[in-house]
């Protein structure tokens, strides 16, 4: 058994893998991995010998687990196999919160295995970026400071360069926040709007996710890290990202690619579920919602958020 395994074999759970692989073996989960070569969610990318495949769970059930599913499948993942994964260090990799509790992937982790440790992997960082070995700084949090420090060090490699925190739900807020954001960024972009536009949004954008984030208890100081800003930046100015690229396609009236993982999308509709409970204001992101549900029409988004009363900043 490996020191450390990743669950989910998606393009991000296998460029951690690969990434870790460089340090020491890791073994890597998914349902279905019987590719012909490379990830076909990852083209291009050897798989080192380092790196065990396996489809059977029991076989990837290491001290430290890293958890790279979609936000959405997390929850009946968790649900399935809870009694295998209690009890270790579960490390959560997913950047959105679930529909169906309004909750974050931390807290569903807990929910479903109160003996193990939870942490939260996440920052700025494209799949391929870290599969191909580039320079990522990303944060790691954990509420048990020692955990986070023994953690920080087992997960950070050469290239991959971890800091840390305690605060759990500030850097995983931040991560599941800015995927809304770049939705919105996108599709001002996408119609025409231009740059200017899209700093707006981008900032606007970061004063909502602090807003919601300190209301559900997280530090602002987090927001400003590797976690919220860090990873707004990235999500909201590069094609390489999905949400900003389905924000491109809803602003500019065209289709998307099927099956691709948008977590902004389902986190929009939760965050604006979440929204009135807390009594806070998320324009932008109760916009993103009803663009994703199809109850707004990307004709009205802009009259929407300019109509609204002046107020100061
Ligand atoms: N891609 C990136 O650059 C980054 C992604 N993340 C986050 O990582 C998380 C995963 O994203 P990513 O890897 O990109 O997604 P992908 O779309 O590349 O892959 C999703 C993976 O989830 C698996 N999966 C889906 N449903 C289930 C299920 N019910 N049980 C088991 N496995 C399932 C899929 O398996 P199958 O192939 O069999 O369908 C697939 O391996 C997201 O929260 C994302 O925000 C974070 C940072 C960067
Ligand atoms: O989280 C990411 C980069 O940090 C990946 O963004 P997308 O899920 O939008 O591709």
């Amino acid at each position: 058994m490996t020191a450390v395994s990743v669950i989910g074999a998606g393009a991000f759970g296998t460029a951690l893998a690969v990434a870790l692989a460089a340090k020491s073996p890791v073994t890597l989960w998914g349902r279905d991995v019987a590719w012909p070569r490379e990830n076909p969610r990852l083209p291009g990318v050897a798989l080192p010998d380092a790196l065990r495949l396996t489809d059977r769970l029991q076989d990837a059930l290491a001290q430290t687990v890293l958890l790279a599913l979609p936000a959405q499948v997390l929850g009946g993942f968790l649900a399935d196999h809870a009694a295998a994964l209690d009890g270790r260090n579960l490390i959560s990799c997913a950047k959105g919160i679930d529909l169906q509790t309004l909750q974050g992937p931390s807290a569903l982790i807990h929910a479903a295995c109160p003996a193990a440790t939870v942490g939260v992997l996440t920052g700025p960082s494209f799949a391929a970026d870290i599969a191909r070995g580039l320079p990522t700084a990303l944060t790691l949090a954990c509420a048990d400071a020692a955990t986070g420090e023994a953690l920080q060090a087992r997960l950070s490699t050469g290239a991959l360069r971890l800091y840390r925190t305690t605060d759990v739900t500030g850097a995983e807020l931040g991560g599941a926040l800015k995927n809304v954001i770049a939705i919105a960024a996108g599709a001002a972009i996408g119609a025409g709007y231009g740059d200017s536009a899209r700093a707006s949004v981008i900032t606007r954008g970061f004063a909502e996710m602090t807003r919601l984030a300190t209301a559900l208890g997280a530090r602002p100081e987090t927001l400003t890290g590797l976690s919220g800003l860090g990873d707004l930046v990235l999500t909201c100015t590069s094609e390489g990202s999905r949400n900003f690229r389905f924000g491109l396609a809803l602003g500019a009236g065209r289709d998307f690619t099927p099956g691709t993982t948008v977590e902004g999308a389902a986190t929009a509709r939760a965050v604006a579920a979440l929204a009135p409970k807390l009594g806070v204001e998320l324009p932008i992101s109760r916009l993103v919602a009803g663009l994703a549900e199809g109850r707004i029409a990307m004709e009205h988004a802009l009259d929407i958020l300019l109509n609204r009363p002046l107020k100061e900043e």
